[in-house]
C-alpha cells in the first residue's frame, strides 16, 4: 500500500523548476572594524578552515587573532573596496557572473536543440557567499520561493580544498536540513583539470600578457596556500593545484623555469604549502628578473588576495628588491572566457534535467 506521503507527492503537480546557485568564499559587509571582525570570526571558526582542536583554537582566535587581525584586514579591504556599490570586489564580480549566466539562460543558451524555450522561465539563478552575505540560507530560501524542485550548486573553486569546496557543500546540506527541504541536489565538482578551464585560463593569460606593455621573463602561477598538515591528512588540494599548473604550462608551451608555481596568503605560524609567493617574488627580483607577471588561477574572481596581496604587497616587494615591471593578470571573473567556463560547468551539471 502507498503511504499518504507517497500519494501526496505523486499527486502534486511538478513545477519542473530548477535553481542554480553560484557560491564563492565570502567577504565582509563593510570595511569597518566590526563588520570585518564578524566576517573573520565566522570564517575562522569553521573547523573546515582551521582544523585544530576547538579547545586549542578558541582562545587563540578569540583572544589574539580577533583582537589584532580585523584592524589590518579592514585597512586592506578599504584599499580595494568598490565605493560605487559599497561592497567588496568579490561580491561585485560574483553578482555579475550570476547575472550574465541568467541572461544567457533566458536567451535560450541551455535549451536542448529539439526543445527551444525549455529552460526559459523554469530556471532561477542565485548567488551566495559561504561566509557573510548574501548567505547560502537566504539564496536557498529564494530558490524555494520560486518553486524550484532541483538545485544545482556550483562552488566556484577550481581545486578541491576542505576549507573551500567541502565547506560550501556541507553548508548547503546543513541549510537544506534546517529548512526541512529535500530538492534534487547536485553540486558541481572541482574543475582543476577541465579542458574548458585550462583553455579559458590559457586564452586569458595570453591576451593579458599581450596587453602588458612589457615582456615578462617569468609568469608566476600563484595559488592560495593551506597548512601542510591539511595535505598530510589527505586533502588533494596541492595535487590538484600542481596538475592545473602542469596543464596550463603544457597548453602555453612554457617550462617550469619560465612559469614557476607558488602558494600565497599564509596565515599564522604553521608551515603552509611552499614555495611561498612572497619569498618567490623576492628571490626572482634578487636573481635579476626585471619583468614579472603573476596569475592566480585558483581564484575564480579577483578579491583581496589578488588585488591587494598580489597587486600591492607583492608588487612592492618585487620593486624593493630590484624588479622593474610587474603585473597581475586578472582572474577569469565575468570575462568572456570566465563566462564560457561557468556556462559549461552549469550546462554539464544540469544534464538530463531539461
Ligand atoms: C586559516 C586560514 C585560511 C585558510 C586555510 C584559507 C584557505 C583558502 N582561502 C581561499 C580563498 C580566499 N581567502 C580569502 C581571504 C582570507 N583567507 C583567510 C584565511 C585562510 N584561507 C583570511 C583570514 C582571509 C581574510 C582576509 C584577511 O584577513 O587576510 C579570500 C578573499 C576574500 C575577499 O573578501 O576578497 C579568498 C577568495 C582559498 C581558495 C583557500 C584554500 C584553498
Ligand atoms: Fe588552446
Ligand atoms: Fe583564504
Amino acid at each position: 500500500m502507498l503511504s499518504s506521503d507517497a500519494l501526496s507527492s505523486s499527486n502534486t503537480p511538478r513545477s519542473g523548476k530548477i535553481g542554480v546557485l553560484l557560491v564563492n568564499l565570502g567577504t565582509p559587509d563593510a570595511v569597518g572594524y566590526w563588520p570585518v571582525r564578524r566576517y573573520l570570526k565566522e570564517f575562522l571558526s569553521d573547523p573546515r578552515v582551521v582544523d585544530i582542536p576547538r579547545i586549542v583554537w578558541w582562545p587563540i582566535l578569540n583572544l589574539i587573532i580577533l583582537n589584532l587581525r580585523p584592524q589590518r584586514s579592514s585597512k586592506n579591504y578599504a584599499e580595494i573596496w568598490n565605493r560605487e556599490l559599497n561592497e567588496s570586489p568579490l561580491k561585485t564580480t560574483t553578482r555579475a557572473q550570476a547575472e550574465k549566466l541568467a541572461d544567457w539562460i533566458r536567451a535560450g543558451g541551455l535549451d536542448p536543440k529539439d526543445r527551444p524555450g525549455a529552460g526559459a522561465g523554469r530556471i532561477a539563478v542565485s548567488w551566495a557567499m559561504r561566509y557573510g552575505n548574501p548567505s547560502i540560507a537566504g539564496a536557498l530560501e529564494s530558490l524555494r520561493a520560486f518553486g524550484c524542485e532541483r538545485i544545482l550548486v556550483a562552488p566556484l573553486y577550481p581545486q578541491y580544498a576542505a576549507a573551500t569546496w567541502e565547506s560550501a557543500a556541507e553548508k548547503v546540506e546543513e541549510c537544506l536540513t534546517a529548512m526541512g527541504w529535500r530538492p534534487d541536489l547536485r553540486i558541481t565538482q572541482p574543475y582543476f583539470d577541465d579542458p574548458t578551464y585550462i583553455e579559458a585560463l590559457s586564452l586569458s593569460l595570453r591576451s593579458g600578457i599581450s596587453r602588458l606593455g612589457f615582456t615578462p621573463e617569468r609568469i608566476l602561477i600563484s595559488f592560495h596556500g593551506v597548512p601542510k598538515s591539511t595535505i598530510a591528512k589527505g586533502d588533494p588540494y596541492s595535487a590538484q593545484c600542481l596538475e592545473t599548473w602542469r596543464l596550463l604550462r603544457e597548453h602555453l608551451g612554457l617550462s617550469e623555469k619560465q612559469c614557476p608555481v607558488s602558494f600565497q596568503s599564509r596565515f599564522g605560524r604553521a608551515e603552509w604549502l611552499q614555495p611561498y609567493t612572497d619569498e618567490t617574488v623576492r628571490s626572482l627580483a634578487r636573481q635579476g628578473v626585471k619583468n614579472l607577471a603573476i596569475a592566480a588561477p585558483g581564484f575564480s574572481a579577483d578579491c583581496l588576495e589578488t588585488i591587494y596581496e598580489l597587486g600591492v604587497e607583492n608588487r612592492d616587494l618585487f620593486k624593493e628588491n630590484g624588479g622593474e615591471n610587474f603585473a597581475v593578470i586578472p582572474c577569469l571573473n565575468d570575462s568572456h572566457m570566465g563566462m564560457m567556463l561557468i556556462r559549461d560547468l552549469v550546462a554539464r551539471g544540469m544534464k538530463g534535467w531539461l
